[in-house]
């Protein structure tokens, strides 16, 4: 849609209140026994198996894919009475697509790269946008852009309105989560008028985090983004998805997220194409959780390296 100023203008975040709310989550619901274990399972359809390290090789990001084929032993599987689980795709940095899409050809499993300059997304602006084009050309069906900071900081929104579909348009057919970084965005109010413009620019999700600022996915920030995206389904009709990622990895924060999108957003959003979680070790914790579940014994948690 057309960028709409007053709209974005008229935005606010009552950061008390959303920091009060946020505190209460983890608490608010129990899941137990074989629930858990469904709600972790759903969990694992969920994520964005994630590598985005300097060190990344062929043979880890092969690993990878196999673990997002098969996250959970069979064993462990069998005995939950769950067939054909996988991660909702494999993220990774430009350089590794053509591996991941060779290692995951045949599985449906679609490959997420990180673009524009990620993190800092300070690259010089034609190649941010002709990187998205590289991806897509090897493959990529999904695009994890980054914004530019200092266009929220500024409050010119014209500019990320502008940044951001430029963006939509070079990403093509694939899907494009934008990338706020709210950790560098100052204030909760900014992370919701970040998100709305985003989602009138087009994004298709609307993403926390690199995974490499200071500060990553947060309960507040996640509400207040949850919100701008109900908000903009009840003004347009048009369902944006929510993907919280960065420094989630224990099994137990899963379950709030799972929680509170199902609180706030409900069932609908709890699918692959409008949820995600960017994650880098949260599988290693789920399979080890599922583990005690059928087999009443916690293993070491090195025993679930890869994801
Ligand atoms: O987008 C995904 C994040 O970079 C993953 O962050 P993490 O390594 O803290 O799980």
């Amino acid at each position: 849609m057309d960028l709409d100023l007053s709209w974005v203008r008229a935005v606010q975040a009552n950061t008390s209140a959303i920091e009060r709310r946020a505190a209460t989550l983890p608490g608010r619901r129990s899941v137990k026994k074989n629930h858990q274990a469904a709600w972790l399972c759903k969990a694992i359809s969920l994520i964005d198996l994630t590598t985005l390290s300097g060190d990344d090789t062929e043979g880890r990001v092969r690993r990878l894919c196999a673990k997002a084929r098969q996250p959970v032993r069979a064993d462990i599987l069998d005995a939950l009475g769950m067939q054909d689980l996988t991660t909702g795709a494999v993220c990774v940095y430009h350089d590794m697509v053509e591996t991941a899409v060779d290692a995951l050809r045949g599985s449906g499993i679609p490959v997420a790269a990180v673009s524009t300059g990620f993190p800092a997304g300070l690259s010089p602006y034609k190649l941010r946008i002709a990187e998205i084009g590289e991806s897509v050309a090897a493959g990529a069906e999904e695009i994890d852009i980054v914004i530019t900071r200092r266009h929220v900081l500024q409050g010119n929104w014209q500019a990320l309105y502008d940044e951001m579909r430029e963006m939509r348009a070079a990403c093509g057919e694939a899907h494009v989560k934008a990338i706020l970084a709210t950790g560098e965005l100052g204030t909760l109010r900014n992370v919701a008028r970040a998100s709305l413009v985003c989602m009138m620019a087009g994004a298709d999700f609307i993403k926390t985090s690199t995974g490499k600022e200071s500060v990553n996915a947060t309960l507040p920030v996640s509400l207040t983004m949850i919100r701008a995206i109900r908000d903009y389904e009840a003004h347009t009709g048009y369902k944006v998805g929510y993907k919280p990622a960065g420094g989630i990895s224990k099994a137990k924060d899963a379950l709030t997220y799972l929680a509170l999108i199902k609180d706030e957003l409900g069932d609908r959003w709890l699918q692959p194409d409008l949820f995600r979680f960017g994650a880098s070790s949260l599988l290693g914790d789920i399979e080890r959780q599922l583990e005690h579940h059928v087999t009443g014994a916690y293993s070491a948690s090195w025993r679930h390296a890869a994801g």
